[in-house]
């Protein structure tokens, strides 16, 4: 019996292994192979369209590269997919870097924007196969920050770009550098989250809204329920796109200038791109009694100071911004029938008191963002803490959400990564450009 189970071993050992190289010989096969098919065809890397996949394996490897050109930093995404003939593609992995200022930072002095854009292209470069390069689209699309600045000022940022994109060893197009409308950023985090969250594909599972509170500007997305949101929405906020086949009719605002970042210049009653004359200084009620200091935004530095003491600091604060706010926003009641999912300084806003957990985020309601707001005003009358815009950025936020609609009790998901992949607007925009260029096909 001894002397037969050996043998046996061997035998099945044998075809463990037999099989376990076949099927790395044909995942390396299949994964390497298809791109090639792809772009069969395509040898100038500088043209409109890239080919239809013509398939001949089972699936393709291709990737795609977003840059996010925020009001506040620069991101690379690099996103690789694979797909199956006729069904969506599938994200295997993305890999994600920032730099800090933002371009429009770079306003006065171009040349020195180029910098950043290259160290991020290197890491496009070290990430995709060097035999994808040519096929690779390379996008950038710009937000608040470039919406923000004089027009003649954002073209000539954009050109810059644009010249290193086409030195660039990757697939460009005429209109891969851009401002990105405000609708078409809440349109594309909105398909991020859904795609993340897999409602999608599904059509059973219910789609969720998205919030993003950036710098310069906010959005809110999301897929009504019923026919009378359509209807009763003001012109301009109800979208239609077609994605994976399906036709939406999403209701898509941005508010320029409601940012946090701008939001907090309109409360200390600065203007947007102004300098302060000699000597002047911002007052605001939303600031620690006595404390002043400078504040640098969108490269320029104003001297800020609280009031005197007295007044409750989250009262006075509050209806200054509930005056900023008045008849800003488009109240629509239909938000509170869905669940929400909110990034961006929402999460970094949270997460700093502590209301969810730094890495892994977590859910809360506008409540807590309000109590979280009465606690720091308070504790601000007495000292200014270590962020002295805690109290402003936590009021203005408790009222920004309830001006969108929300009661006080709904509950949201905030997150920044879901499954290993940034919760951002760029994913989404990604489909969405691959889709313009015919590379999905489902
Ligand atoms: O891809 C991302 N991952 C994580 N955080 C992001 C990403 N994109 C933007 N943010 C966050 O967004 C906020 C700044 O917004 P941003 O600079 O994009 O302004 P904008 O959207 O108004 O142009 C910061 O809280 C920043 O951490
Ligand atoms: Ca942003």
């Amino acid at each position: 019996m001894e002397a037969m189970k050996i043998p046996k071993l061997f035998y099945g050992l044998g075809i463990f292994a037999c099989v376990a190289i076949y099927v790395v010989y044909i995942k390396w096969h299949v994964d390497s192979k298809p791109i090639s098919a792809i772009t069969e065809g395509a040898t100038e890397n500088r043209r409109d369209e890239l080919d239809h996949p013509t398939l001949t394996t089972d699936h393709a490897v291709f990737y795609g590269i977003m840059f996010d050109a925020g009001s506040t930093g620069t991101r690379i995404h690099i996103f690789k997919f694979t797909q199956k003939s006729k069904e969506t593609p599938k994200l295997t992995h993305e890999t994600f870097k920032a730099l800090k200022p933002g371009l429009s930072a770079y306003a006065d002095d171009v040349d020195k924007s180029a910098q950043g854009i290259q160290e991020l292209l290197e890491v496009a470069k070290d990430e995709v196969p060097m035999e994808l390069w040519k096929f690779t689209p390379l996008v950038l699309k710009a937000t608040a920050g470039l919406r923000l600045l004089p027009g003649d000022k954002a073209q000539k940022l954009l050109d810059k770009v644009k010249e290193i994109f086409q030195a660039s060893p990757f697939f460009v197009r005429d209109d891969c550098v851009s401002i990105m409308n405000g609708t078409d950023e809440g349109i594309s985090a909105w398909i991020t989250i859904n795609f993340l969250t897999g409602s999608l594909n599904a059509s059973r599972k219910r789609s969720v809204g998205m919030l993003d509170l950036g710098g310069g500007s906010t959005q809110m997305t999301f897929l009504p329920i019923t026919e009378i949101t359509l209807q009763t929405s003001p012109a301009g906020h109800i979208t239609s796109f077609q994605m994976f086949n399906n036709t939406y009719k999403l209701y898509s605002y941005s508010y320029l200038g409601l940012g946090l970042m701008s939001a907090r210049l309109a409360i200390l009653g600065g203007i947007e791109g102004q300098a302060l004359k000699e000597g002047e200084e911002l007052i605001s009620p939303c600031l620690s009694p006595g404390f002043q200091c400078e504040w640098e935004h969108a490269e320029i530095v104003y001297r800020i100071k609280g009031q005197k003491a007295g007044e409750h600091l989250y009262e006075s604060c509050a209806n200054k911004v509930a005056k900023l706010l008045y008849k800003k926003v488009h109240k629509t009641e239909a938000v509170k029938d869905l669940d929400f999912y909110a990034f961006s300084y929402y999460y970094d806003c949270a997460a700093e008191v502590g209301l969810i957990d730094k890495g892994k985020g977590g859910s809360l309601t506008v409540s807590d963002f309000e109590i979280a707001a009465k606690y720091v005003c308070k504790t601000m009358e007495v000292k200014p803490g270590d962020n002295p815009f805690l109290c402003m950025d936590l009021t203005y936020i408790s009222l920004l959400l309830q001006e969108l609609g929300f009661p006080k009790s709904q509950v949201f998901q905030l997150a920044r990564k879901i499954d290993n992949v940034e919760t951002s607007w760029a994913l989404g925009a990604t489909f969405h450009y691959l889709d313009s260029l015919h590379r999905l096909q489902y």
